[in-house]
């Protein structure tokens, strides 16, 4: 019985650690780098009044690289941000949002989690992997942010 609590713990641990992994990559690579809003009426935001009718930007790339929020190693890989949780990684609570926010947040954002969680697994299972020596970091943003010259990966059957 010990040993199952054991192994579940050590499930739980992994899991918590993969998530973690995959916030960070969201950070720092954000498929989605910006929003847009709109304000419906007069409305007065951070200090600042607004008439209705003004497209307001809320730059994703920006604020999930900003030091003055994520310290300074903002621009570094560093999975370990996340491990009190989400609204504790950075100095705003909201400062991590690759999924959006408020009513209109990504109605998918556990499951292309999960699937991503899935599919890590079953290669796992079977395979090891790194980054191909000709693999060239380069992101771009064509409607999404991802590698122009693709993400050239190694497989090693285990
Ligand atoms: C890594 C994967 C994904 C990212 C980074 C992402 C990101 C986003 C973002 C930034 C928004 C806009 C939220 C806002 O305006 O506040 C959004 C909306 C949305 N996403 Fe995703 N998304 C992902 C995967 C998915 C998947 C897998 C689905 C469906 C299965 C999905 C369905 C939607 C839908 C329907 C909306 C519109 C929600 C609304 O306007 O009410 N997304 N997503």
């Amino acid at each position: 019985m010990s040993r199952m609590v054991g192994v579940m713990l050590l499930i739980l641990c992994v899991f918590l650690q993969v998530t973690m992994i995959f916030y960070e990559v969201l950070r720092l690579y954000p498929p989605i780098t910006f929003l847009t809003r709109r304000t419906y009426k007069a409305m007065e935001l951070g200090g600042i009044k607004y008439p209705a009718g003004v497209n307001l930007m809320l730059p994703i790339l920006f604020i999930h690289h900003d030091p003055d929020i994520w310290g300074k190693d903002a621009r570094e890989f560093n999975p370990q941000r996340f491990a009190d949780g989400i609204s504790n990684a950075a100095k705003h609570p909201a400062a991590f949002f690759p999924f959006g926010g408020g009513p209109r947040i990504c109605i998918g954002q556990n499951f292309a989690l999960l699937e991503a969680k899935m599919a890590l697994s079953i290669i796992l299972q079977r395979f090891s992997f790194e980054l191909s020596p000709s693999y060239v970091h380069a992101p771009y943003t064509v409607i999404t942010l991802q590698p122009q010259h693709g993400a050239q990966i190694r497989l090693k059957k285990i």
